[in-house]
């Protein structure tokens, strides 16, 4: 059978909560977590960050992880980037278990994490050029990422003359230049002015769109999370546990007047609701 075909393939899972009808198509897991525990131990101390965490992201799917301070958010994100040991359980990629960091898993984080002594086209090389990919098709895919995230102008630049929100875009097209299956976002925005933030949103979008990665993203900011994503994993704390997850109701193609509409508004509701407790 093709590939694709087997990619398409869907899995059944029960939503116990909702009986029958809640039983929903998912996309085969691209990220598999079973059982996730992660305890932060010391010889005087032992603080269990996170507990039985079950959750299945599909190819493709855009989630958003929100949650209070503390809840194990990016504790999570680093697992399953291979960054952090968990304690019980287990991470799959692509039904392989994940044991360290791999270039298949592209991460951004608030901090501007380029090298300031590279310029721009050189800092979303840098990947390619460690996986020995030959100058012309590294320039070849430089290129094409500076057009996805529109800074031609700016290939020579370094990252000392860019605004923040040019650097986030910068490490943008740095990790997706790696050509990973998933992109792990820790609150990539959350250091960006408001209109910025919301450039980069749409921006984002454009380029999940066009380059067909799952993204797992978590922020603090619930319209944020509403705009971005198909699904919203909504965590409490002590320990960080999954509280709920939300369908977002919109279509994959989204403008900024999405923002108004009456499923936008009541999901924004009850999600500030949750959240509060
Ligand atoms: N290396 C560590 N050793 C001990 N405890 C840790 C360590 N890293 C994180 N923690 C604790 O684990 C809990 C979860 O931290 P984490 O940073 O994952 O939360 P978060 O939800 O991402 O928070 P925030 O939204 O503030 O970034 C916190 O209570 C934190 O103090």
């Amino acid at each position: 059978m093709a590939m694709e075909a087997l990619k398409r393939e869907t899995i059944f899972e029960e939503q116990p909560a909702e009986g029958k009808t809640g039983v929903r198509a998912v996309p085969r897991g691209e990220i598999a977590i079973r059982g996730l525990q992660k305890v932060y131990e010391t010889k005087k101390s032992r603080f269990e960050a996170l507990r039985n965490i079950d959750l299945n992201i599909g190819t493709n799917e855009f989630v958003t992880i929100v949650g209070p301070s503390g809840c194990g958010k990016s504790t999570l994100l680093r697992i399953v980037a291979g960054l952090d040991e968990l304690t019980a359980g287990s991470v799959a990629l692509g039904g392989e278990e994940v044991i360290g960091p791999g270039a298949e898993r592209g991460m951004v984080f608030q901090g501007y994490t380029l090298f300031p002594w590279l310029t721009v086209r050189e800092n979303i090389e840098y990947g390619p050029k460690l996986k020995g990919i030959p100058t012309l098709e590294r320039r070849a895919l430089s290129n094409h990422f500076l057009k996805v995230i529109k800074l031609e102008p700016f290939a020579g630049a370094y990252p000392k003359q860019l605004s923040g929100g040019m650097k986030q875009r910068v490490a943008i097209a740095r990790a997706l230049a790696n050509r990973p299956k998933v992109l792990l976002m820790d609150e990539p925005f959350g250091a960006l002015d408001a209109q910025t933030k919301l450039e980069m949103q749409e921006m984002l979008l454009e380029v999940w769109e066009k380059e067909k990665t799952t993204v797992l993203f978590i922020t603090h900011d619930i319209d944020e999370a509403i705009f971005l994503s198909q699904r919203i994993v909504v965590m409490g704390a002590g320990p960080g546990r999954i509280l709920k997850t939300f369908e977002v109701p919109l279509p994959d193609k989204r403008s900024p007047e999405v923002r108004e509409l009456p499923e936008f508004l009541a999901l924004k509701r009850e999600l500030g609701q949750l959240l509060k407790h």
